[in-house]
């Protein structure tokens, strides 16, 4: 059993993608296991200490469907004394005003749910209005943009591999 879990949605197969990268970037399927939430249970969180979230922000502001389909069942996960961290990959020109919001709605409810949030990530680098994945001036994780700043994924996905593993503890 790996230590960590990430677990995802992805429509058009964007964040899927970056799964696979930062999956590689811990160290492979032996540090962190993939589960696409369309076929995850409730049960399958319970296994991990460490949680890696990832969504895209799909229909102006929205979750990713699968997610919006799993959003529920959330409520009898025990996040209590979980480590989670948030990924998203957005659009920060074409939907200014509600880039990566669906980040920020899964790490409200699952901070409400009594997760632990690391992984902040700074807006730096990014020209977007609104985004209900900031809190405090920073973004609750990981904010990748592949529809306008593909050159920058792998760099920031290092980079962020490199924070979550000492906050982590991995
Ligand atoms: C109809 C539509 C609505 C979208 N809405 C948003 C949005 O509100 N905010 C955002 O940041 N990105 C938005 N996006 C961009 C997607 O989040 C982005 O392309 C993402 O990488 C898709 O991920 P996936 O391929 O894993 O499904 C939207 C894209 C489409 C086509």
């Amino acid at each position: 059993m790996s230590k960590i879990g990430l677990f995802f949605g992805s429509t058009t197969g964007k964040t899927e993608l970056v799964t696979e990268i930062i999956q590689k970037e811990f160290g492979g399927d032996d540090v962190v296991t993939l589960h696409n939430i369309m076929d995850a249970d409730e049960d399958d969180f319970a296994d991990y200490q460490y949680l890696i979230i990832g969504c895209p922000t799909w229909n102006i502001g929205e979750l990713q469907s699968d997610w919006e389909g799993f959003f529920p069942q959330l409520d009898n996960i025990d996040f209590k004394g979980k480590k989670v961290a948030y990924f998203g990959t957005g659009d920060q020109i074409g939907y200014a005003d509600n880039f990566q919001d669906a980040m920020g709605i899964l790490e409200e409810k699952i901070t409400e749910l009594g997760g632990t949030t690391v992984g902040y990530w700074p807006t730096d680098g990014y020209d977007f209005n609104e985004s209900k994945a900031v809190k405090n001036g920073k973004f609750v994780g990981l904010a990748l943009d592949d529809d306008n700043q593909s050159d920058l994924t792998d760099e920031r996905i290092k980079a962020w591999v490199a924070q979550l593993k000492k906050e982590f503890g991995v």
